[in-house]
Protein backbone atom coordinates (compact mmCIF):
# COMPACT_ATOMS: atom_id res chain seq x y z
CA UNK A 1 0.00 0.00 0.00
CA UNK A 2 1.35 3.03 -0.88
CA UNK A 3 0.59 6.68 -0.01
CA UNK A 4 1.90 10.19 -0.16
CA UNK A 5 4.26 11.21 2.58
CA UNK A 6 3.75 14.67 3.39
CA UNK A 7 6.48 16.78 6.56
CA UNK A 8 4.97 20.60 7.86
CA UNK A 9 7.93 22.01 9.20
CA UNK A 10 6.33 25.13 11.37
CA UNK A 11 5.27 26.22 14.41
CA UNK A 12 3.04 24.54 17.18
CA UNK A 13 0.30 26.37 17.86
CA UNK A 14 -1.23 24.69 20.77
CA UNK A 15 -4.20 26.09 20.66
CA UNK A 16 -4.92 24.00 17.47
CA UNK A 17 -5.93 25.96 14.85
CA UNK A 18 -2.62 27.26 13.05
CA UNK A 19 0.59 25.97 12.41
CA UNK A 20 1.70 22.32 13.01
CA UNK A 21 -1.68 21.44 14.16
CA UNK A 22 -3.97 22.99 10.92
CA UNK A 23 -1.24 21.14 9.34
CA UNK A 24 -1.72 17.77 10.37
CA UNK A 25 -5.13 18.14 10.72
CA UNK A 26 -5.54 19.10 6.68
CA UNK A 27 -2.86 16.28 5.92
CA UNK A 28 -5.17 13.61 7.21
CA UNK A 29 -7.88 15.29 5.83
CA UNK A 30 -6.37 14.75 2.48
CA UNK A 31 -5.78 11.35 3.09
CA UNK A 32 -1.41 11.54 3.24
CA UNK A 33 0.66 10.70 5.65
CA UNK A 34 1.52 13.36 7.86
CA UNK A 35 5.22 14.12 9.69
CA UNK A 36 5.96 17.37 11.42
CA UNK A 37 9.22 18.97 12.11
CA UNK A 38 8.31 21.62 15.34
CA UNK A 39 10.19 25.12 15.00
CA UNK A 40 8.90 26.69 17.70
CA UNK A 41 6.49 26.03 20.37
CA UNK A 42 3.64 28.79 20.63
CA UNK A 43 1.96 29.59 23.72
CA UNK A 44 -1.58 30.70 21.82
CA UNK A 45 -4.92 30.60 21.95
CA UNK A 46 -7.58 32.75 19.73
CA UNK A 47 -6.72 35.80 21.92
CA UNK A 48 -3.19 36.10 20.46
CA UNK A 49 0.20 34.75 20.88
CA UNK A 50 1.75 34.57 24.64
CA UNK A 51 5.09 33.40 24.33
CA UNK A 52 7.21 32.29 21.54
CA UNK A 53 9.69 29.77 22.37
CA UNK A 54 11.93 29.07 19.17
CA UNK A 55 13.58 24.84 19.67
CA UNK A 56 16.87 24.73 19.47
CA UNK A 57 19.10 24.01 15.82
CA UNK A 58 20.02 20.62 17.44
CA UNK A 59 16.40 20.05 18.16
CA UNK A 60 15.30 21.07 14.64
CA UNK A 61 18.43 19.10 13.03
CA UNK A 62 17.39 16.08 14.44
CA UNK A 63 14.22 16.21 13.84
CA UNK A 64 14.94 17.08 10.00
CA UNK A 65 17.69 14.00 9.87
CA UNK A 66 15.42 11.48 11.18
CA UNK A 67 12.63 12.18 9.04
CA UNK A 68 14.91 12.32 5.67
CA UNK A 69 17.24 9.56 6.76
CA UNK A 70 14.18 7.31 6.83
CA UNK A 71 10.26 7.98 5.59
CA UNK A 72 11.66 10.95 3.59
CA UNK A 73 8.75 12.84 1.68
CA UNK A 74 7.17 13.47 -1.43
CA UNK A 75 6.38 17.02 -0.37
CA UNK A 76 7.44 19.42 2.04
CA UNK A 77 5.52 22.74 3.79
CA UNK A 78 7.40 25.50 5.82
CA UNK A 79 5.21 27.71 8.10
CA UNK A 80 6.27 29.70 11.34
CA UNK A 81 10.59 29.45 11.08
CA UNK A 82 10.62 32.69 13.25
CA UNK A 83 14.43 33.82 13.06
CA UNK A 84 17.26 33.79 10.49
CA UNK A 85 19.22 31.11 11.84
CA UNK A 86 16.26 28.26 11.64
CA UNK A 87 15.65 29.70 7.67
CA UNK A 88 19.35 29.01 6.99
CA UNK A 89 19.02 25.60 9.02
CA UNK A 90 16.09 24.49 7.48
CA UNK A 91 17.27 25.59 3.44
CA UNK A 92 20.72 23.96 4.22
CA UNK A 93 18.47 20.78 4.70
CA UNK A 94 16.21 21.22 2.03
CA UNK A 95 19.59 20.94 0.08
CA UNK A 96 21.25 18.34 1.42
CA UNK A 97 18.33 16.01 1.30
CA UNK A 98 17.22 17.13 -2.85
CA UNK A 99 13.74 17.64 -1.62
CA UNK A 100 10.97 18.03 -4.55
CA UNK A 101 7.60 19.89 -3.82
CA UNK A 102 8.32 22.70 -1.30
CA UNK A 103 5.55 25.12 -0.43
CA UNK A 104 6.95 28.15 1.24
CA UNK A 105 4.31 30.32 3.44
CA UNK A 106 6.20 32.92 4.36
CA UNK A 107 4.40 33.59 8.26
CA UNK A 108 5.02 36.53 9.31
CA UNK A 109 2.65 37.92 11.33
CA UNK A 110 -0.71 35.99 13.39
CA UNK A 111 -3.31 37.42 12.82
CA UNK A 112 -3.61 38.63 16.10
CA UNK A 113 -0.96 41.04 15.35
CA UNK A 114 2.15 39.59 16.73
CA UNK A 115 5.01 39.15 14.93
CA UNK A 116 5.98 35.58 13.77
CA UNK A 117 9.02 36.00 11.85
CA UNK A 118 11.90 38.28 13.19
CA UNK A 119 12.82 41.35 11.15
CA UNK A 120 16.62 40.32 10.68
CA UNK A 121 14.97 37.23 9.34
CA UNK A 122 13.57 38.60 6.49
CA UNK A 123 16.79 38.56 3.80
CA UNK A 124 17.45 34.90 4.13
CA UNK A 125 13.62 34.53 3.35
CA UNK A 126 14.00 35.84 0.36
CA UNK A 127 17.66 34.96 -0.81
CA UNK A 128 17.92 31.37 1.01
CA UNK A 129 14.71 29.84 1.24
CA UNK A 130 12.39 31.62 -1.81
CA UNK A 131 14.88 29.77 -4.15
CA UNK A 132 14.12 26.66 -3.09
CA UNK A 133 10.58 26.64 -3.43
CA UNK A 134 8.38 25.04 -5.74
CA UNK A 135 5.47 27.28 -4.68
CA UNK A 136 5.21 30.24 -2.37
CA UNK A 137 1.72 31.73 -0.70
CA UNK A 138 2.72 35.01 0.63
CA UNK A 139 -0.81 37.08 1.95
CA UNK A 140 -0.82 40.58 0.83
CA UNK A 141 1.07 42.13 3.37
CA UNK A 142 3.42 39.43 3.73
CA UNK A 143 4.27 40.12 -0.48
CA UNK A 144 4.30 43.87 0.43
CA UNK A 145 7.01 43.48 3.12
CA UNK A 146 9.14 40.91 1.02
CA UNK A 147 8.53 43.20 -2.09
CA UNK A 148 8.95 46.72 -0.61
CA UNK A 149 5.84 47.49 -1.86
CA UNK A 150 3.91 50.22 -0.01
CA UNK A 151 0.15 48.54 -0.53
CA UNK A 152 -1.24 46.02 -3.31
CA UNK A 153 -4.95 47.06 -3.44
CA UNK A 154 -6.62 45.95 -7.02
CA UNK A 155 -5.86 42.46 -9.09
CA UNK A 156 -3.62 44.50 -11.31
CA UNK A 157 -1.62 44.99 -8.41
CA UNK A 158 -1.47 41.52 -7.35
CA UNK A 159 -0.66 40.30 -11.22
CA UNK A 160 2.46 42.65 -10.78
CA UNK A 161 3.28 41.54 -7.19
CA UNK A 162 2.84 37.61 -8.29
CA UNK A 163 5.17 38.50 -11.22
CA UNK A 164 7.62 40.01 -9.47
CA UNK A 165 7.88 37.47 -6.36
CA UNK A 166 8.42 35.16 -9.21
CA UNK A 167 11.53 36.59 -10.36
CA UNK A 168 13.12 35.88 -6.99
CA UNK A 169 13.17 32.41 -7.79
CA UNK A 170 9.79 29.95 -6.76
CA UNK A 171 8.47 28.52 -9.53
CA UNK A 172 5.16 29.37 -8.21
CA UNK A 173 3.38 31.98 -6.43
CA UNK A 174 0.09 31.95 -5.07
CA UNK A 175 -1.17 35.00 -4.02
CA UNK A 176 -4.26 34.88 -1.97
CA UNK A 177 -6.60 37.51 -1.81
CA UNK A 178 -7.72 37.37 1.37
CA UNK A 179 -6.70 40.84 2.68
CA UNK A 180 -8.06 42.57 -0.55
CA UNK A 181 -10.75 45.01 0.26
CA UNK A 182 -13.82 43.04 -1.82
CA UNK A 183 -17.21 42.59 0.04
CA UNK A 184 -18.38 39.53 -2.54
CA UNK A 185 -15.06 37.34 -3.59
CA UNK A 186 -12.14 35.99 -2.18
CA UNK A 187 -9.52 35.65 -5.45
CA UNK A 188 -6.20 34.21 -5.69
CA UNK A 189 -3.94 34.43 -8.31
CA UNK A 190 -1.42 31.88 -9.35
CA UNK A 191 1.19 32.86 -11.45
CA UNK A 192 3.76 30.00 -13.36
CA UNK A 193 6.38 32.62 -15.01
CA UNK A 194 3.98 33.06 -18.09
CA UNK A 195 0.19 33.03 -17.32
CA UNK A 196 -2.11 33.63 -14.45
CA UNK A 197 -4.64 31.77 -12.79
CA UNK A 198 -7.66 32.92 -10.76
CA UNK A 199 -8.62 31.15 -7.76
CA UNK A 200 -12.48 32.83 -6.52
CA UNK A 201 -14.64 31.74 -4.12
CA UNK A 202 -17.61 33.49 -2.67
CA UNK A 203 -16.04 35.67 0.81
CA UNK A 204 -17.85 34.07 3.90
CA UNK A 205 -18.79 37.28 6.32
CA UNK A 206 -16.80 35.53 9.70
CA UNK A 207 -13.90 36.45 12.27
CA UNK A 208 -12.94 33.03 12.50
CA UNK A 209 -10.18 33.11 10.49
CA UNK A 210 -7.10 31.20 12.64
CA UNK A 211 -4.61 29.73 10.94
CA UNK A 212 -6.69 29.94 7.05
CA UNK A 213 -3.25 30.65 5.86
CA UNK A 214 -1.27 27.50 7.02
CA UNK A 215 -4.49 25.13 6.46
CA UNK A 216 -4.69 26.48 2.48
CA UNK A 217 -0.57 26.26 2.43
CA UNK A 218 -1.15 22.52 3.45
CA UNK A 219 -3.98 21.39 1.69
CA UNK A 220 -1.73 22.46 -1.50
CA UNK A 221 1.18 20.47 0.16
CA UNK A 222 -1.05 17.13 0.34
CA UNK A 223 -2.13 17.37 -3.28
CA UNK A 224 1.16 18.15 -4.68
CA UNK A 225 2.61 14.85 -2.34
CA UNK A 226 -0.12 12.82 -4.27
CA UNK A 227 1.32 13.86 -7.41
CA UNK A 228 -1.30 16.63 -8.33
CA UNK A 229 -0.14 19.18 -11.07
CA UNK A 230 0.27 22.88 -9.39
CA UNK A 231 -3.68 24.14 -10.68
CA UNK A 232 -5.44 20.98 -9.34
CA UNK A 233 -3.47 21.28 -6.21
CA UNK A 234 -4.86 25.00 -5.77
CA UNK A 235 -8.35 24.05 -6.94
CA UNK A 236 -8.75 21.68 -4.25
CA UNK A 237 -6.77 23.50 -1.79
CA UNK A 238 -9.30 26.94 -2.34
CA UNK A 239 -12.49 24.54 -1.88
CA UNK A 240 -11.13 22.78 1.30
CA UNK A 241 -10.48 26.03 3.06
CA UNK A 242 -13.93 27.91 1.19
CA UNK A 243 -15.41 24.51 3.15
CA UNK A 244 -13.77 25.49 6.47
CA UNK A 245 -14.05 28.94 6.63
CA UNK A 246 -17.97 28.16 5.79
CA UNK A 247 -17.93 26.21 9.05
CA UNK A 248 -15.89 27.54 11.19
CA UNK A 249 -15.55 27.56 14.95
CA UNK A 250 -16.82 29.93 17.70
CA UNK A 251 -14.37 28.15 19.99
CA UNK A 252 -12.72 30.79 22.72
CA UNK A 253 -13.37 34.28 23.20
CA UNK A 254 -11.15 35.57 20.48
CA UNK A 255 -10.74 34.63 16.50
CA UNK A 256 -12.13 31.49 16.28
CA UNK A 257 -10.46 28.28 13.81
CA UNK A 258 -11.59 26.39 10.64
CA UNK A 259 -13.10 23.49 10.68
CA UNK A 260 -10.59 21.10 9.07
CA UNK A 261 -13.18 18.72 8.75
CA UNK A 262 -15.87 20.58 7.11
CA UNK A 263 -14.65 19.47 3.24
CA UNK A 264 -14.56 15.61 4.06
CA UNK A 265 -16.54 13.01 1.48
CA UNK A 266 -16.63 16.55 -0.83
CA UNK A 267 -15.90 15.65 -4.22
CA UNK A 268 -12.79 17.45 -5.91
N1 LIG B 1 -13.52 35.69 4.51
C1 LIG B 1 -13.08 34.81 3.62
N2 LIG B 1 -13.95 34.12 2.84
C2 LIG B 1 -13.53 33.21 1.94
N3 LIG B 1 -12.23 32.94 1.74
C3 LIG B 1 -11.31 33.59 2.47
C4 LIG B 1 -11.68 34.56 3.45
N4 LIG B 1 -10.54 35.03 4.04
C5 LIG B 1 -9.52 34.38 3.46
N5 LIG B 1 -9.97 33.54 2.49
C6 LIG B 1 -9.16 32.63 1.68
O1 LIG B 1 -8.43 31.81 2.60
C7 LIG B 1 -7.15 31.49 2.06
C8 LIG B 1 -6.09 31.99 3.04
O2 LIG B 1 -5.93 33.38 2.80
P1 LIG B 1 -5.59 34.48 3.85
O3 LIG B 1 -5.38 35.72 3.07
O4 LIG B 1 -6.61 34.46 4.95
O5 LIG B 1 -4.25 33.91 4.40
P2 LIG B 1 -3.41 34.44 5.56
O6 LIG B 1 -3.71 35.86 5.85
O7 LIG B 1 -2.01 34.06 5.25
O8 LIG B 1 -3.91 33.57 6.73
P3 LIG B 1 -3.20 33.47 8.14
O9 LIG B 1 -3.29 34.83 8.71
O10 LIG B 1 -4.04 32.43 8.80
O11 LIG B 1 -1.79 33.02 7.92
C9 LIG B 1 -7.11 32.14 0.68
O12 LIG B 1 -7.55 31.21 -0.27
C10 LIG B 1 -8.11 33.29 0.83
O13 LIG B 1 -8.61 33.72 -0.41
C1 LIG C 1 2.48 28.64 14.91
C2 LIG C 1 1.71 29.56 14.03
N1 LIG C 1 1.92 29.53 12.70
C3 LIG C 1 1.21 30.35 11.89
C4 LIG C 1 0.28 31.22 12.39
C5 LIG C 1 -0.49 32.15 11.47
O1 LIG C 1 -1.86 31.98 11.57
P1 LIG C 1 -2.88 33.19 11.90
O2 LIG C 1 -2.39 34.39 11.13
O3 LIG C 1 -4.20 32.72 11.44
O4 LIG C 1 -2.80 33.43 13.38
C6 LIG C 1 0.10 31.22 13.78
N2 LIG C 1 -0.79 32.03 14.36
N3 LIG C 1 0.81 30.38 14.57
Amino acid sequence: MTIGKALTIAGSDCGGGAGIQADLKTFQERDVFGMSVITVLTAQNTLGVHGVFPQTLEAIEGQMDAIFQDMGANAVKTGMLFSEEIINLVADKLVQYEVKNVVVDPVMIAKGGAPLLQKQAMNALKTKLLPLATVITPNIPEACEILGFSSIDTLEEMKDAASALQKLGPRFVVLKGGHLEDENEAIDVLFDGESFHYFAAKRIKTIHTHGTGCTFAAAITAELAKGQDIRAAVTTAKNFIQAAIEQSLCIGKGIGPTRHSAYRNKKD
